[in-house]
């Protein structure tokens, strides 16, 4: 096994990075559990049984549980049955869950995780880039409802984050350039080293190679420093919402047909034209958008489908719009919006005019 390599989030847990760190999943379900529940993903079917044998080798009892795949996972009739289980099996607090898969998976295993017995300890295996740099760090949690995406939730940190990269090499390549756009999130609010490495599109999408982990460490370090400082989203955290505003409500309005990750980058898009119709942002630090995304293969347009159905178009921007209401970090009717003023320099921009957002939504329609 090469070298890996490990963040420490706050006092708080480790999260691994690298090739064959698997094998140290058991050894981080922490002591006293003897029940552990394997909640993954069902491409990962293979992995958690064997999984489930280590576990069983050092006399803990796994129990599995194949989940939905992707966003299908994050329902609350998924939670009830995982909290059936649960109660059959007799989960105590001493025991643990396992999250083995991608984002969706991981915060599904994170919500049941905080919602059991009012929290049992979660060890989150991630198997996306997405999940690695971002969903299982940190401990948001949680589930969508009809209303809207991850509406109900948790904040649960885990006890260990475990980041094998040899799972990415079954990872299909656009859920892989998907996550790298949570990757270049953290390049513009955080680390703008980033968005210089990013720019060699073979190099960082090269499982095998030693961009991809580089880069992958160095999203995480911006999560952790964040998260260390303001787990609850007081204030600070909302940074690592860059672009999620437009980005849930595509999500949401497309029956989840769009990647979370796709999303978020026509979603830093759209914060940037707005910063930068607002006077707040240069324009072309808006083009140096567009162009580290396209560089990797990621969408800057929200392509409506309207095809030149005037009435379809205003209708489906008004969904989005409803949908951008529920933001979470909305206040009352205020919409906000994490906007930069310079790379690697987030602020807020609060209650933009509805000429403001169409007018930076029109920019972003393909
Ligand atoms: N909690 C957080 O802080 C946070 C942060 C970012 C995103 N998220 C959430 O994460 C989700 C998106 O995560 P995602 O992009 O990982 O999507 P996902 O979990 O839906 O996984 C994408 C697809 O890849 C498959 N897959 C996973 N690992 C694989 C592997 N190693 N080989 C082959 N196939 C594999 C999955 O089965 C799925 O079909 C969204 O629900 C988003 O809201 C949460
Ligand atoms: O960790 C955070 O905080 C984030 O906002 C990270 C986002 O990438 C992630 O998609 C998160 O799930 C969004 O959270 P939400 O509070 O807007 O639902
Ligand atoms: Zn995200």
């Amino acid at each position: 096994m090469a070298d890996a390599k490990v963040i420490r989030v706050g006092d708080d847990y480790d999260v691994v990075i690298g090739h064959g760190v698997l094998e140290q999943v058991p050894s981080l379900v922490p002591d006293g559990a003897l029940r552990v529940l394997i909640a993954h993903a069902p491409v990962m079917t293979a992995v958690a049984e064997s999984l489930a044998e280590q576990l069983t080798a050092r006399g803990l009892q796994p129990t599995l549980a194949a989940l939905p795949d992707a966003e299908a996972a994050k329902t609350s009739a998924v939670a009830a049955e995982l909290w059936s289980l649960l109660g059959e099996q007799g989960f105590t607090r001493s025991d643990a869950v396992i999250a083995l898969g991608g984002g969706a998976t991981t915060d599904l295993g994170g919500f049941v995780a905080a919602s059991w017995l009012r929290g049992v300890p979660v060890v989150q295996v991630p198997t996306t880039v997405l999940g690695m740099v971002d969903a299982a760090v940190g401990g948001k949690t949680g589930i969508n409802i009809p209303e809207g995406k991850n509406l109900v939730g948790a904040f649960h940190p885990p006890a260990a984050v475990v980041c094998d990269l040899d799972l990415l090499r079954t990872l299909p390549r656009a859920d892989l350039i998907a996550g790298l756009a949570e990757v270049v999130k953290c390049g513009f609010i955080g680390d703008p080293e980033i968005l210089r490495l990013a720019a060699d599109p073979d190099a960082a999408t090269d499982v095998d190679g030693d961009m991809l982990p580089e880069l992958i460490a160095r999203a995480v370090q911006v999560k952790a420093d964040v998260v260390a400082a303001d787990l609850k989203e007081s204030s600070l955290r909302e940074i690592l919402n860059y672009g999620h505003t437009l980005a849930h409500a595509i999500e949401q309005v497309s029956g989840f047909a769009w990647r979370h990750g796709d999303a978020v980058a026509v979603g830093m898009v759209y914060a940037a034209e707005l910063a930068s119709r607002a006077g707040m942002l240069e324009p072309s630090v808006v083009e140096e958008h567009r162009k580290a995304l396209q560089t990797l293969g990621l969408p800057t347009a929200y392509d409506d489908d309207s095809a030149g159905d005037a009435a379809a178009a205003q209708a489906r921007w008004e969904a989005l719009r409803t949908a951008m209401g529920r933001d979470k970090k909305t206040r009352g009717a205020t919409l906000r919006f994490v906007v930069l003023t310079e790379v690697g320099e987030p602020t807020r921009l609060e209650g933009p005019s509805e000429e403001l957002l169409r007018a930076s939504y029109d920019a972003v329609v393909g």
